[in-house]
């Protein structure tokens, strides 16, 4: 099994467009999918159910067919930070709970099983833990969903220093497009080649739906 956990220079930048496109890719090759996304902060009514939006994304993009209880153990109403909403709903976030829902997954034998983050790479999940102590428990490899914006040269090197000191390995990051012009885009993308501390996975472009030579060398080099 390869798995991997999805973080982000920020929340909002395409940790889950990026799985769900995986996830997809991987399905199509004829490999067995799942993706995680334990922690959730905000719900909607989707289909007469409150649910998370990231959680059922990932679900319908799995090619293995599990409950949303199973992708999404832990859920919290209110789009906030996760350990407030924690905090607000005396519903503490267990670490140990995260864990076993990520082995859970694994039980089934995915080819490949992608967890996702909330937020950026330091999510507090209580007053004095971090998402990333779990993933530092699960030794799990990481890759790093650039989100293409003014700002990303910063976040994008201090995600990965941030990896790295952890003790964990950076797999490699992803140019994520979040709009159709951005100015210097080609320079952005350059610079980050050249300064980022891991490979260039893959370049998913806006909107447009990525080509499948794109997802297929990507997905080669996760699987
Ligand atoms: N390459 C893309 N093309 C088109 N839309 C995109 C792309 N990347 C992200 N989006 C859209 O941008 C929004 C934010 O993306 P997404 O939900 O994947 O972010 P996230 O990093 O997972 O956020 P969160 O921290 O809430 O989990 C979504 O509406 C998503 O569909
Ligand atoms: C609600 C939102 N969409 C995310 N799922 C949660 C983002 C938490 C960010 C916390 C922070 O770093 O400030
Ligand atoms: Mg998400």
């Amino acid at each position: 099994m390869s798995a991997y956990f999805v973080t982000g220079t920020d929340t909002e930048v395409g940790k889950t467009y990026v799985t769900c496109q995986l996830l997809r890719a991987a399905t199509e090759a004829g490999l067995i999918s799942v993706g995680y996304k334990p922690v959730a902060a905000g719900c909607e009514t989707i289909s007469g159910q409150r649910a998370n939006e990231d959680a059922v994304a990932i679900q319908q993009a799995s090619s293995l067919s599990l409950g949303l209880d199973q992708i999404n153990p832990i859920t919290f109403d209110a789009p906030v930070a996760p350990h407030i909403a924690a905090a607000q709903t005396a519903s503490p976030i267990g670490e140990q709970h995260i864990k076993d829902g990520y082995h859970a997954l694994g039980a089934h034998s995915p080819d490949l099983l992608l967890m996702e983050g909330a937020g950026g790479w330091r999510l507090p999940i209580s007053d004095t833990r971090y998402m990333s102590d779990v993933v530092r428990s699960l030794q799990l490899p990481v890759i790093l969903v650039v989100g293409m914006r003014l700002g990303c040269l910063n976040h994008a090197l201090l995600s990965a220093e941030a990896i790295i000191n952890d003790g964990l390995h950076l797999h490699g990051w992803v140019a994520n497009g979040l709009s159709e012009t951005m100015p210097v885009y080609a320079e952005n993308l350059l610079y980050l080649k050249s300064a980022m501390p891991a490979p260039l996975l893959a370049e998913i472009p806006f909107r447009h739906t990525p080509a499948r030579t794109t997802m297929a060398s990507f997905l080669e080099q996760v699987v």
